[in-house]
């Protein structure tokens, strides 16, 4: 390295720029991701979408990255092809997944536009809306999260030994401000309708824009490796591929438990959340404005809650502990809201706390646990890993709320699907509680400050 001049990850000012790049990547893909939430009621009405078609177009999501593995092998490509190449072919198939979901609800294309024929010619129970939007909605899930591996994977190269945690919930915090932004901007484009179009537009552009900030980073990228007098060769791994790096990540307990912290922790939030507001609405006889409010509530908390826990992570340590701590504050609040009538604004300000903890502790506690060659992979097999139950549970709730409130009264009784939730959070306070003993049993350093690694 050119000892004169600072490498650009040495200048605080080059590292936030980044994460500020980065950041409008992650919130323009969470954007999309939650925009179509108020949106379910106006899909119904313009395209005769059932809760059914609604529920497989929200897991739709998850089917590439949990039956086709493509969140753990886009981690693998991470590691072999490095971040410019993957981060760029995955944000654009986000990108196109976005487009091809605006597409399939525009006008142009419900008057017959080019594919229309042909998704009518199959599977005749499903309309041809429904199909093109499941297309690009999978698209957009295979680019996402592959997407989110690699931003992780940024943020450990400018960031590991610098506020490492803090860059981590302020990513985070990107995140939940494009879920905000979504149910507060969504709806109001849609304007009860007139426009439903527009508002999935309007999401998909942003997505686009968010290939456009990546290539700025990709200069940046390039110069950091040029600086480090390093070809991309030297931050990808050499090694082929084997599936020992996978059955080498599963057989370390310290990652196995992390991994199903994580499948249990979101899966007793994001799809709690996905029913959240009609739950609100029937147990407190609250109306769906009310309700939108109080779910809204979350992420506006979060987006502060997440990185000040990261600034306090990586100056004091004691991740398991937070993540112990997030754990079995999400148990206790599923436990209010299903037995108790106690007013929710309490525990979802309790909930939000979890909700910044655990991910504050969880995301960058994994450069304790693996090496830098292996971080695309290890993220990437666990957002694989996450997505099964973000695919299953959404679905395991329905059916729950179906069996026990027969007939599908207009008000329902939630409280056997929130215990759901409450029993998967309590497997969640199990493998935080394990991943601690393992850490102090093998001393991986989880419970050490980041800044010191
Ligand atoms: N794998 C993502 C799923 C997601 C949710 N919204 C958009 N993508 C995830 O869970 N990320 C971690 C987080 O804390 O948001």
């Amino acid at each position: 390295m050119n000892t004169l001049k600072k490498a650009l990850n040495e200048s605080a000012a080059m590292r936030w720029g980044v994460l500020l790049l980065v950041g409008f990547v992650l919130s323009v893909n969470y954007y999309f991701y939650d925009a179509f939430s108020t949106l379910k009621d106006l899909l119904r009405a313009e395209f005769d979408f059932t809760n059914k078609d609604y529920g497989l177009f929200v897991s739709f999501y998850s089917v590439p990255n949990t039956f086709l593995l493509m969140a753990v092998i886009g981690g693998v490509i991470l590691d072999k092809l490095g971040i410019r190449r993957t981060g760029f072919m995955f944000v654009f198939f986000m990108a196109i997944g976005a487009v091809l979901t605006a597409y399939g609800a525009s006008d142009y294309y419900g008057a017959g536009g080019i594919g229309y024929s042909f998704m009518s010619s199959f599977m005749p129970n499903y309309s041809p809306e429904l199909k093109m939007m499941l297309l690009g909605r999978f698209f957009f899930g295979l680019g996402a999260e592959t997407s989110i591996v690699v931003i992780s994977k940024i943020l450990v190269k400018w960031f590991k030994g610098k506020n490492l945690a803090l860059a981590f919930g302020l990513k985070v915090g990107f995140g939940r401000l494009g879920t905000f932004a979504a149910l507060n901007i969504s709806p109001a484009v849609a304007d009860k309708g007139a426009n439903l179009t527009g508002a999935i537009w309007l999401a998909a552009i942003l997505v686009c824009t968010g290939l456009l900030a990546f290539i700025v980073y990709m200069l940046l990228d390039a110069k950091l490796d040029k600086q480090l007098e390093k070809d991309s060769n030297e931050t990808v791994t050499s090694k082929p591929f084997s599936f020992r790096d996978i059955t080498g990540l599963l057989g370390n307990r310290a990652y196995l438990y992390i991994a199903l912290l994580c499948v249990t922790f979101y899966s007793a939030v994001f799809p709690f959340l996905a029913y959240a507001p009609d739950f609100f609405a029937d147990k407190f006889s609250l109306t769906s404005v009310e309700s939108g409010k109080l779910t809204s509530l979350l992420p506006l908390g979060t987006m502060f809650f997440t990185p000040l826990f990261g600034w306090l992570i990586d100056r004091k340590g004691k991740s398991a502990t937070a993540m112990i701590f997030g754990a079995s504050t999400l148990l206790a609040v599923h436990l209010v809201f299903a037995l108790t009538y106690f007013p929710p604004q309490a525990p979802i300000i309790l909930l939000g706390i979890a909700f910044s903890l655990v991910p504050a502790a969880m995301w960058p506690s994994m450069v304790k646990l693996v090496d830098d060659s292996q971080i695309g992979t290890a993220y990437g097999l666990m957002y694989s890993i996450q997505n099964l139950g973000l695919w299953g549970f959404p679905i395991i709730a329905g059916s729950i709320l179906d069996a026990t409130n027969p007939g599908n009264p207009e008000v329902s009784d939630y409280t056997a699907t929130i215990l759901m939730f409450a029993a998967v959070s309590l497997l969640g306070l199990i493998f935080a509680l394990l991943l601690k003993f393992e850490d102090k049993k093998k001393g991986f350093g989880v419970e050490l400050p980041l800044n010191k690694k």
